[in-house]
This record gives structure tokens, C-alpha cells and sequence, in this order.
């Protein structure tokens, strides 16, 4: 079951907001200036596509759900959101974490990570490590403490794998 792509590029529309709506431009178009008459017109191609209805457990299920398996299974596994600011980067991965429907990747990987530890055999042991880091115009803050903001990037990062949290030894 691991003949998935080693990358996958996934795109996610977010909803228009208000100020959007108000605005009633309708499509954007990109055109190549340069572009000979009659070029054909170019196709960008994802391994999956979202729209604004799109539900969080469905991406999860789709999209995220076989990288956290494989993981599981003692793989490498990374996931990111990249975009400009406020376009869904943090609805998508954090979401609203008390509501059910509305959590995204991080609290559903959670959850999934540890129901998978709670049904696995009983002399089987996990040891799970979280950090939570921001990088915001060249500092590094560690959002687990946010009184630390470190000035030299690199030290930060020693610094975080050195304190790791052991969240859980599961027996
Ligand atoms: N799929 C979605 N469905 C409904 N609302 C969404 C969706 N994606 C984003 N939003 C809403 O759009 C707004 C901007 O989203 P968000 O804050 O996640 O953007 P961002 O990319 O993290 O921005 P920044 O880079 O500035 O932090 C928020 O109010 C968020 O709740």
C-alpha cells in the first residue's frame, strides 16, 4: 500500500470572505503576456484539489490519513501549508480545535496517531515528541513558550530538539 508519490501537491481553495463577495469581480484569468497567438492554453495538474466546500476530515482522510499511517509504520513524513497570509494556511492545519468538524490536520493527526498507539499490541512501545515552532521574519519562536524569542535561528532549533517534550511512553 505505499506505491503513493514520495511528494504530493495539494491545492485548497478557502471561501470567499465578505470583502471578496462585495466585490463581484468574478474569474481571474492569468495570461502570459509573451505568449504566441493561439498557444494552447497550459494545464497545472495536483494530486488533488479542493474547493470551498471542501470538509477537513475528507482532506484528512484523502490526503493526510496514508502519510500518518506510513508513519506509523516508521517512515519520514512532512507536511506543509505554503501561501500567501490568509489563505488558509491555519484553518487547514490547526482549524478550530473544539469543534469536531472544523479540526484540522494537527488535532486530527493527533488523534489519529494515538488511537492507532491504543490499539496496538500490549508489549509494543511508542515514544511520541511534539514541538510547535513559528517562524516569523527570520526569528524563530517557540510557541510552547512563548516568552522565548531567539535571535540566531540555529540555536533555537538546537535548543527545541534538545527539549523535546515526551508527551507519551505508551507501555
Ligand atoms: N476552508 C475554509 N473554510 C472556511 N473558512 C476558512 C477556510 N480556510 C480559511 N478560512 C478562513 O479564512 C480566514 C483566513 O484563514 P487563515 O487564518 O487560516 O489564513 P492563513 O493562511 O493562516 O493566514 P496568515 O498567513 O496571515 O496566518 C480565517 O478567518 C479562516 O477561518
Amino acid at each position: 500500500s505505499y506505491n503513493i508519490p514520495t511528494v504530493k501537491v495539494v491545492v485548497r481553495c478557502r471561501p470567499l470572505n465578505r470583502k471578496e463577495m462585495d466585490v463581484h469581480r468574478g474569474q481571474v484569468v492569468l495570461r502570459n503576456p509573451r505568449a504566441l497567438p493561439g498557444e494552447p492554453r497550459k494545464t497545472f495538474t495536483f494530486d488533488s484539489v479542493y474547493d470551498a466546500s471542501s470538509k477537513q476530515r475528507d482532506l484528512y482522510d484523502e490526503t493526510v490519513r496514508p502519510l500518518i499511517d506510513s508513519v506509523l509504520d516508521g517512515f519520514n513524513g512532512t507536511i506543509f501549508a505554503y501561501g500567501q497570509t490568509g489563505t488558509g494556511k491555519t484553518y487547514t492545519m490547526q482549524g478550530a480545535w473544539l469543534e469536531p468538524e472544523r479540526r484540522g490536520v494537527i488535532p486530527n493527526a493527533f488523534e489519529h496517531v494515538f488511537t492507532q498507539i491504543s490499539r496496538s499490541a500490549a508489549d509494543r512501545q511508542y515514544l511520541v515528541r511534539a514541538s510547535y515552532l513559528e517562524i516569523y521574519r527570520e526569528e524563530i519562536r517557540d510557541l510552547l513558550d512563548p516568552n522565548v524569542v531567539n535571535e540566531d535561528p540555529k540555536d533555537a532549533l538546537l535548543r527545541e530538539f534538545q527539549k523535546e517534550i515526551a508527551l507519551l511512553r505508551a507501555q
